[in-house]
């Protein structure tokens, strides 16, 4: 049985098949809303999960003050301004400073930032200030490259143009040699 929510999205996704011209009744669309509305609750469902259960408590005592790096971390979104699709790939690093995080827990941040209304600049700080937050470590860099369908399928129309954000937090912003580090490990490409 259909949830409300669900319910409601599809009431939505109705009015708008009519608003854009198409006979909703057409065999092809019958599931549509229903689809749609599933799809929804999918790409949305970032704004219900919450950091400290996502952790589930996996921060463990280190010593090792060498640099994290988790790099290729796939991610789709949606822009905020046209609620269309933006993905890309973030590279997310931090030293620990006692403290490291369990590594899954990584794309998993970036998955809850991810899977909600957003723009690039933002998710990219947010994913930061997670890990700063969460482990406390001496720095954290996070790059995010991006494409964005509002560009490339409609409005400005440049199908080749992809977006870079970054944020550095901690050593990684005062001292650039910790930067420049990062930004090595980031650009090997070990595998694939
Ligand atoms: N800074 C930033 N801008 C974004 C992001 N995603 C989409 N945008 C931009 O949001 C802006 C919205 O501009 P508006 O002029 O209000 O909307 P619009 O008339 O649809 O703009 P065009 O896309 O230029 O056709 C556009 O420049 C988009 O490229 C993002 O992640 N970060
Ligand atoms: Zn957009």
């Amino acid at each position: 049985m259909s949830n409300p929510r669900i319910k409601k999205l599809e009431a939505i996704t109705l009015d708008l098949l009519k608003e854009i011209g198409e006979d909703p009744q057409r065999d092809g669309l019958l599931k549509t809303p229903y689809r749609v509305a599933k799809s929804w609750e999918f790409l949305s469902k970032g704004y219900e999960m919450k950091l400290k259960d996502i952790i589930n408590d996996a921060i463990y005592d280190e010593e090792s003050r060498g640099m994290v790096v988790v790099r290729d971390i796939d991610f789709f979104s949606l822009c905020e301004h046209h609620m269309l699709p933006f993905f890309g790939v973030a590279h997310v690093g931090y030293i620990p400073n006692g403290k490291v995080l369990g590594l899954s827990k990584i794309p998993r941040i970036v998955e809850m930032y991810s899977r909600r209304l957003q723009i690039q600049e933002r998710m990219t700080r947010q994913i930061a200030e997670a890990l700063w937050n969460t482990v406390h470590p001496i720095g954290v860099g996070v790059v995010i490259e991006g494409q964005h369908m509002c560009m490339q399928m409609r409005g400005v129309e440049k199908k080749n143009s992809y977006t870079t954000t970054s944020t550095v937090l901690g050593e990684f912003h005062d001292d650039p040699e910790t930067r420049a580090e990062f930004l090595t490990m980031i650009s090997k490409k070990t595998f694939g």
